[in-house]
């Protein structure tokens, strides 16, 4: 017992010790913002960020503790150091001062999507101007007067709109003859796919990406952006992936036919499962904190995520099954699926249940 009591010491020792060295941290990183609001610089560094997570992992390695762990650590110091340095006050002095390597349009610039790519175009130097219908009272980009205004002002454009408007605006930007490379980031990309065919047609430059996140994500480590080839590829393609190779984010490429298919899973069915599972839940009749009082492990976890899900832009989730054109056949494969459980648990099909979870077990192995 004795020896327990003193372990237990050491770990509080050590324990005091993590969160003296985090305080002292976090006042150097006070320092740091103090010394970019004095300079105009951005908070977020995302150069910074690279290559103190890739030596988090290598030190993490040698240390002979888990990257993850490491990793999750360091990205939590900086997330709360980025906080501290005040994100917003500090841009907004640094606003303009920055050297500007591009002008970039956003056009859709007022949504939560086109709020954070002004940050972060901003935060990779560039200057960022607005296009919407709807202006923000508070923000601190400026709104070009009008679209032609923005055209002619833009070396760069990001539509940052939702998905059908896309595609009327992709039509529309080609009966204009623009020479600045357009980035858009619908989160499918049939339903743009006659914008995108006809930029290819009259030589518009478009690059499609599709950043894996959502507008609250304040850390790229561990994050994914996909970043399309086709109809014809784009020669800004190269250009974009450079941008964003600047970043911890993880970048992956895929042809644009591929894209929607993929998302059906990735997005497609992890949101309905969820949705499902929420409603479930929510007609079950029993209020929703007398049944976490009683979590095992995978409720707890499985709420997690359900929970991120139904707080979501209803329209955009909406959008994402309803446009998809592979959602019929997602619907088929949910109802298969369950037909085949029902089956097996009804009939007293032991084997037909465990063969089920042992070629699911397999498939998640293959890696
Ligand atoms: O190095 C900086 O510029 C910092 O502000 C420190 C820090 C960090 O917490 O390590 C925080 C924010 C930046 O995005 C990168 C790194």
């Amino acid at each position: 017992m004795d020896d327990l009591n003193q372990l237990r010491q050491s770990i509080r020792d050590i324990d005091a010790q993590i969160l003296e060295l985090t305080s002292e941290r976090m006042n150097l990183c006070r320092q740091v913002g103090e010394y970019k609001r004095a300079n105009n610089l951005p908070v977020k560094d995302y150069k910074v960020e690279k290559v103190i997570l890739d030596r988090t992992r290598q030190q993490a390695r040698d240390a002979g503790i888990e990257p993850d762990l490491a990793v999750s650590i360091m990205k939590n110091l900086i997330k709360y150091s980025v906080l501290e340095q005040d994100e917003i006050k500090s841009m907004m002095l640094a606003q303009g001062s920055s050297k500007a390597v591009k002008q970039v349009l956003l056009i859709g610039g007022s949504g939560n999507m086109g709020q954070w790519m002004a940050h972060f175009f901003e935060a990779l130097g560039h200057d960022v101007q607005l296009f919407d219908r709807s202006r923000l009272s508070k923000t601190r980009y400026n709104y070009v007067e009008s679209l032609d205004d923005g055209l002619a002002w833009a070396e760069m454009i990001i539509l940052a709109t939702p998905m059908e408007s896309t595609n009327e605006i992709l039509l529309d930007l080609c009966k204009r003859s623009i020479k600045a490379p357009i980035i858009e980031l619908t989160s499918l990309k049939s339903p743009i796919m006659s914008g995108l065919n006809l930029a290819n047609q009259t030589g518009l430059d478009v690059v499609s990406i599709h950043p894996m996140f959502g507008p609250d994500v304040k850390i790229l480590s561990g994050r994914n952006i996909i970043i399309c080839d086709g109809p014809k590829r784009s020669e800004s393609v190269d250009v974009v992936e450079a941008m964003f190779r600047q970043t911890s984010a993880n970048i992956i490429k895929m042809p644009l036919e591929k894209h929607d298919t993929f998302m059906s899973y990735v997005l497609g069915s992890a949101h309905m499962l969820n949705l499902l599972y929420a409603n479930v839940l929510e007609s079950s009749g029993i209020p929703f904190q007398d049944l976490e009082d009683v979590a095992g492990t995978t409720f707890a976890h499985q709420v997690g995520v359900t929970k991120n899900v139904v707080f979501e832009n209803q329209d955009l989730y909406f959008d994402i099954q309803r446009l998809n054109l592979e959602t019929d056949q997602l619907f088929e494969s949910f109802k298969s699926q369950i037909h085949l459980m029902e089956n097996s648990i009804r009939q007293n099909r032991r084997s037909d249940f465990k063969e089920a979870m042992k070629k699911s077990a397999d498939y998640f192995r293959q890696n």
